[in-house]
């Protein structure tokens, strides 16, 4: 048993490895290792390629099918090694027992059983044919040398029958089954690409969800009512409420989206939502960690199903028409999906094809994009070469390329450097005003002040402001930063009439910085116009000597981090901002 199994399990191992390529190789080598001249003299060469062929005609589509049961791509990986190596061995194991154990209890139908079961494994056939080949070759082979072997039957029936005949220890079976196997399992995975979105939108939405809403009455009205204490989003959520999909017009329409996600615990990521981007808007999605940004953003890209509310895209809806959104989107997902083995140029003409570009206009089109991003010197490298804000640059060319209504980019300018985060801005400023409609997400709220013309705070799930940069600003900073730069031999008398003046001229100011040279105060913008500040200020200038002043307004960062403070309701208290 142990001269069998050996060779099969290196074959097994060979069999298993990387390309085609490989395999044939390393099966070269492990027969010549094992002197096992039977599968490569003669015409027998051809029998071990058909026969290994057949293995990844049939193991191919089974692991692309088990990959479906993971969500990581890396521990799929290794399971799936696993897998492979543990049904190889276990399957043959099982067979060799119970094939040489006579007395075993076990009855017909259960052995029987086994034995189908195990046919639906491809290392399973691949051993078999491997071992049967072996030892129907050597049969012969020695039946031709020893005429009258007593031990082995070498009438003419065994001799002359051919290796794949369905009789005695043949590969015929195995061959068959790899052949039906390989054929099946393709048939599933056609199955399941086209009905796994069907069938994960009615367990999410109506089984799931339809539990939890029995069960967690209180919390889905209170949780997921949509109701919002900030009158922007209110406003929007009721605009699209009360209008229908023609008049609102957009090229993205989110409207009462809810996402949960049916883990222990369950998890309410993204709570009733809704908002419109218009063609030529740039729609930025601000939040913490774990404010539901990705979740809702995975389920405009189609990687997740939304549990309720609808999203339309370009007029679709995305639940329903899948396939037609994602030929309508251009992405650029938060890790880099490129294929490591191209260059960078290859990968742009792979899409540019995918987009359907015309074949005479393909390389002017690449060029033109990977100038844009300033690829062009690592443009024949192969992208597995190239730093982390090369390989960003090059997933935001191929999101903005081609013809998408949509463009949908998640963290963008992670990795890159000043002068990378530049050709990018201004990229996405010329999609733009193309009149592509872009929604990004990004930690850097500077980034989203730039070219955003529309902006959404998410925390715990839902909006809690919503306009345009400026808007916020306005609305939330009613407030001025003031910095006063004070003369280093200013006497602590002097210093101290000006802390005075400035809390009596601008009453409830605060003063929230204070070192040798700079007075960081934030004042009250209520009542005070830019013009009357700044006569102010020029009179204290005289006043006290004063080398310089500045006053400014308060930045988005400072808007975003009010609401870091979750008991700070009132926006407007700039005592809450850091
Ligand atoms: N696949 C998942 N299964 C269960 N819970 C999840 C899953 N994905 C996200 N969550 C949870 O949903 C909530 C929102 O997560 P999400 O990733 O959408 O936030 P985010 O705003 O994108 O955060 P970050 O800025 O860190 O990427 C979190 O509480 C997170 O733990």
């Amino acid at each position: 048993m142990r001269v069998r199994m050996l060779p099969t399990l290196l074959i097994l191992w060979a069999a298993e490895n990387e390309t085609m390529k490989g395999k044939v190789i390393q099966e070269q080598v492990v027969f010549q290792l094992c002197e096992l001249d039977v599968y490569v003299t003669g015409y027998h060469l051809l029998d071990t390629m058909f026969i290994l062929m057949l293995y990844g005609w049939s193991a191919i589509p089974l692991m692309y099918l088990l990959s479906f049961l993971f969500s990581k791509s890396s521990s799929a990986y290794i399971k799936l090694v696993l897998f492979n190596y543990l049904s190889g061995i276990f399957s043959l194991l099982i067979d060799v027992m119970f094939q040489s154990d006579a007395e075993n209890n076990m009855p017909n139908a259960n052995r029987s059983f086994l034995f189908k079961s195990l046919l639906l494994l491809p290392n399973y056939n691949l051993a078999m044919c491997i071992i049967n080949y072996f030892t129907f070759h050597q049969t012969k082979n020695w039946c031709s040398k020893i005429m009258h072997a007593t031990n082995l039957k070498c009438d003419k029936q065994n001799t002359e029958k051919s290796v794949y005949s369905l009789e005695g220890q043949t590969i015929g079976i195995y061959i068959i089954m790899m052949s039906t196997i390989g054929v099946i399992y393709l048939l599933l995975i056609f199955f399941w690409e086209t009905n796994v979105w069907k069938l994960r939108k009615f367990l999410n939405q109506y089984i799931y969800f339809g539990i939890y809403k029995k069960y967690k009455k209180g919390k889905v009205s209170k949780e997921l009512s949509g109701e919002c204490d900030d009158d922007d989003v209110e406003n929007e959520r009721k605009r699209i409420l009360g209008q229908p999909l023609e008049v609102l017009n957009s090229a993205v329409l989110i409207k009462e989206l809810t996402k949960i996600y049916f883990n222990y615990p369950v998890v309410l990521a993204v709570k009733n939502i809704s908002v419109t981007i218009q063609k030529g808007e740039c729609f930025g999605l601000l939040g913490f960690n774990g404010a539901g940004k990705t979740s809702a953003f995975h389920i405009l890209t189609g990687e997740e199903i939304a549990t309720t509310g609808q999203v339309f895209i370009d007029g679709f809806n995305i639940t329903d028409n899948i396939h037609k959104v994602k030929s309508r989107i251009g992405y650029c997902p938060q890790t880099d999906a490129l294929l490591e083995y191209m260059t960078g140029r290859e990968i742009m003409i792979m899409y540019a094809r995918v987009w359907g570009v015309s074949e005479p206009q393909i390389q002017l089109h690449v060029r033109k994009w990977l100038g844009s991003l300033q690829l062009e010197p690592y443009a024949d490298r192969i992208i597995s070469t190239y730093s982390g804000g090369s390989k960003r640059r090059l997933c935001t060319a191929i999101a903005l390329m081609g013809k998408p209504a949509v463009i949908l980019m998640d963290e963008p300018s992670t990795g890159m450097d000043p002068v990378a985060r530049r050709l990018l801005w201004d990229a996405v400023i010329q999609a733009r005003e193309s009149g592509k409609a872009i929604i990004i997400t990004s930690h850097r709220v500077e980034e989203c002040d730039i070219f955003c013309t529309k902006l959404a705070i998410m925390v715990k799930g839902k909006f809690v402001c919503l306009g345009s940069p400026q808007h916020l600003k306005n609305k939330f900073g009613k407030f001025y930063i003031l910095k006063i730069k004070i003369n280093t031999d200013t006497h602590k008398q002097t210093l101290d009439d000006l802390k005075n003046f400035i809390m009596m001229t601008f009453p409830g100011s605060t003063l929230k910085q204070e070192s040798k040279e700079i007075l960081n105060y934030y004042i009250p913008s209520t009542d005070n116009s830019w013009a009357k500040v700044f006569g102010i200020l020029e009179d204290a200038k005289e006043q006290f000597s004063l080398e310089d002043y500045y006053v400014s307004q308060i930045t988005l960062e400072q808007v975003f981090l009010t609401f870091a403070i979750p008991e700070n309701k009132g926006l407007n208290d700039y005592n809450n901002v850091p």
